[in-house]
């Protein structure tokens, strides 16, 4: 969302329904835009009598717009999505203050005055790569086992909104309930507090979200969710540098970014346009991790860089961050990403750099 959008749905926020919501608490807004200051959206009621009793609201927004300073014209539409309500007395009334807020994850973003972080949650960290494939969801499910495994309150949030694989890796998936009707409780595997965006919609269904609503499943993901007392989250983020990572870099308080990469040229070069959109973001890059760095073969022991050698270690020094890992690719690692226990829950010798990484998060205080 543009500073100018938020400055209008700001605005927005101030305009009281009836029963004292408003349009933005209640999700109504959408489809804004402010263009050489003028400004349109829709106002989408549930239903046409919902529609008709917000006449007068509508009235209200636009001569609080047309009051902003730079702000010329106002064109506000009002609809309604659902069946037209039976004439009469039965006719539904809006929802009621203080209704709960909406649990079906995807849905436009409030207003939120710069960036926010989870209370009870002491670091923020952003698991990140810049070409898909690398093993970022392999990473932050083991880093995060390994946390566990260390006594840290650690919470793992699936952001990979195009293809959440931590219900996979990490041996869960189900619907999380809602006691209270108002925020998702978060699973829990392998001793990490989970939340996928996976858990959320069918499987096998395509999420097709724009910009804002992206936005908004994220301020759900984080602010909705009970995660608890934790002393790092971290999120896998989707590859790339798109919606999500820009949302997320802009709204929320992250301690900082940790991006993976094979030692392969191509995924260094997307690594790096990573980097620089974190830099752009004052996001911290707390270090690299080089994944599939060497290959040894389980029968004879000969060891082979199938992806290249030292290309990770020598951007690292490049841009002064530290290398904080190198993983082997083995099968054995992907196995137990696909069975649902990762191999760092287990006593496989590739658990240990995992836990070494996770030891050196802890001792630099970022875990
Ligand atoms: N070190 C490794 N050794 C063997 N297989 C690995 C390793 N790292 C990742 N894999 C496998 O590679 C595949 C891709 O890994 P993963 O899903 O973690 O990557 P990603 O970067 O998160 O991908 P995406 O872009 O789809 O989010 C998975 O099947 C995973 O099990």
């Amino acid at each position: 969302m543009s500073a100018d959008q938020d400055r209008i749905m700001t605005a927005l926020a101030g305009v009281k329904l009836p029963d004292g919501t408003s349009l933005v608490e209640r999700d109504l807004i959408r489809a804004l835009s402010v263009r050489e200051g003028a400004v349109s959206f829709v106002i989408e009621a549930p239903d046409a009598a919902t529609a008709q009793a917000l006449g007068g609201v509508e009235a209200a927004a636009r001569a609080r717009l047309e009051s902003l300073p730079g702000v010329t014209k106002v064109s506000i539409v009002t609809t309604a999505h659902g069946p037209a309500a039976k004439p009469g007395p039965a006719a539904k009334p809006a929802a009621p203050a203080g209704e709960p807020p909406s649990l079906k994850i995807g849905r436009h973003p409030t207003p939120q005055q710069g960036k926010q972080g989870v209370p009870g949650v002491k670091h923020i960290i952003a698991i990140a790569s810049g070409k898909g494939g690398v093993g970022k969801s392999t990473v932050s499910a083991n880093l995060a086992v390994a946390l566990a495994r260390q006594g840290r309150k650690v919470g793992l949030l699936d952001a990979d909104i195009y293809g959440p694989s931590q219900p996979r890796m990490m041996g869960i998936n189900k619907r999380p309930a809602s006691p209270d009707g108002q925020t998702i409780e978060p699973l829990h595997a392998h001793g990490v507090t989970l939340m996928s965006i996976g858990f959320m919609i069918p499987d096998g269904e395509a999420v097709v979200w724009r910009g804002p609503m992206l936005m908004g499943a994220m301020q759900q993901m984080l602010g909705q969710v009970a995660w608890g007392e934790l002393d790092v989250l971290l999120i896998d983020m989707p590859p790339g540098t798109g919606d999500v990572q820009l949302t997320l870099g802009q709204k929320t308080e992250l301690t900082g970014a940790l991006v993976v990469s094979t030692p392969q040229d191509v995924a260094l070069i997307d690594a790096r346009r990573g980097i620089s959109m974190f830099e752009k973001l004052k996001v911290p890059v707390l270090g690299l991790i080089e994944n599939m760095s060497t290959y040894v073969c389980p029968n004879c022991g000969h060891e082979e860089h199938i992806f290249g050698h030292g290309g990770v270690a020598a951007e690292a020094a490049k841009l002064d961050v530290p290398l904080l890992a190198e993983l082997p690719l083995a099968l054995e690692a992907r196995l137990a990403g696909d069975s649902g226990v990762p191999v760092a829950a287990t006593d496989s010798p590739l658990a240990e750099p995992y836990m070494k990484l996770a030891e050196r998060l802890v001792q630099v205080g970022l875990a």
